[in-house]
């Protein structure tokens, strides 16, 4: 049997940083809410074949009719209390799922992902067990401890992380487990998962693309509503 590509979206968060009231992801841009622009995106990719959409308990139904349209949604679970936490409960409900599966984590607030950008992370999985996307700086990233500049990078060896996040499902899987019998465990995405406890495994970086912003503040909306418009950067 050809292996499998499921796509998580990713959508369990409450958007406090928005302070829309709702879930950011229930906004809507350009007519369109941002959680359904975020599945669109996948359930139209050739390359994708299942579509599994983690939502908050408590808005589980509204996710259920913003998915019900897209014909490659599998199901629409309940997220954790963090994102990592939501990405646990996608692969407990992928569990059936083989080893060599292809996954993809991709964040809800992103709904300007394209399809190059999927292609280029689905073609990177063919030959490694991890890949990240990621875009370059403008600013200088520094590391700071206790108020003071600890460490500066090479600009040029820095970029933002956006989604989506690739694996193969076996070295994901693997990951959690270790990730999950870590009392300090902490985590802001996938990536950072395998990098911390899977240290052998090489994490490719293929190129994301600005208008793939995460939708996190007010000023983020406002921009998002320009690219819902079709106008560019
Ligand atoms: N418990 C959580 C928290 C976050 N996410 C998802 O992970 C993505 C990135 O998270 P973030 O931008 O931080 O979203 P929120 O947690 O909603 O935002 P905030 O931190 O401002 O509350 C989002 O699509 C969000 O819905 C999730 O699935 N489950
Ligand atoms: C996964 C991510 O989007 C990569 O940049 C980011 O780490 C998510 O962070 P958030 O605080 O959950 O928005």
């Amino acid at each position: 049997m050809a292996t499998r590509t499921v796509a998580v979206v990713l959508a369990g968060g409450i958007g406090a940083r928005l302070g829309a009231g709702r879930p950011k992801q229930l906004v809507e841009v350009g007519g369109r809410t941002i959680l359904a622009r975020s599945i669109a995106a996948f359930d139209a990719h050739p390359g994708v074949d299942e579509v599994l959409v983690v939502m908050a308990a408590a808005h589980l139904r509204e996710a259920a009719a913003i998915a019900a349209p897209f014909r490659r949604v599998s199901a629409v679970v309940e997220g954790g209390e963090t994102r990592t936490a939501s990405s646990v409960a996608a692969l407990r409900r992928l569990e059936g799922h083989a080893d060599e599966t292809r996954v993809l984590f991709h964040d809800a607030a992103r709904p300007f992902v394209d399809a190059e950008v999927i292609g280029r992370v689905l073609d990177a999985l063919e030959t490694h067990e991890a890949v990240a996307v990621g875009v370059p700086s403008s600013d200088t990233i520094v590391v700071v401890e206790d108020g003071l500049v600890a460490s500066m990078p090479p600009r040029d060896t820095t970029v933002r992380f956006q989604t989506p996040q690739g694996f193969r499902l076996g070295t994901i899987r693997k990951g959690y487990e270790l990730a999950l019998a870590d009392p300090g465990l902490r985590a802001t995405d996938d990536c950072g998962i395998v990098h911390r406890y899977l240290p052998d495994v090489p994490i490719r970086v293929v190129a994301g693309d600005e208008r793939n912003l995460k939708v996190t503040r007010p000023l983020d909306v406002v921009i998002a509503e320009h690219l819902a418009d079709g106008k560019s950067l």
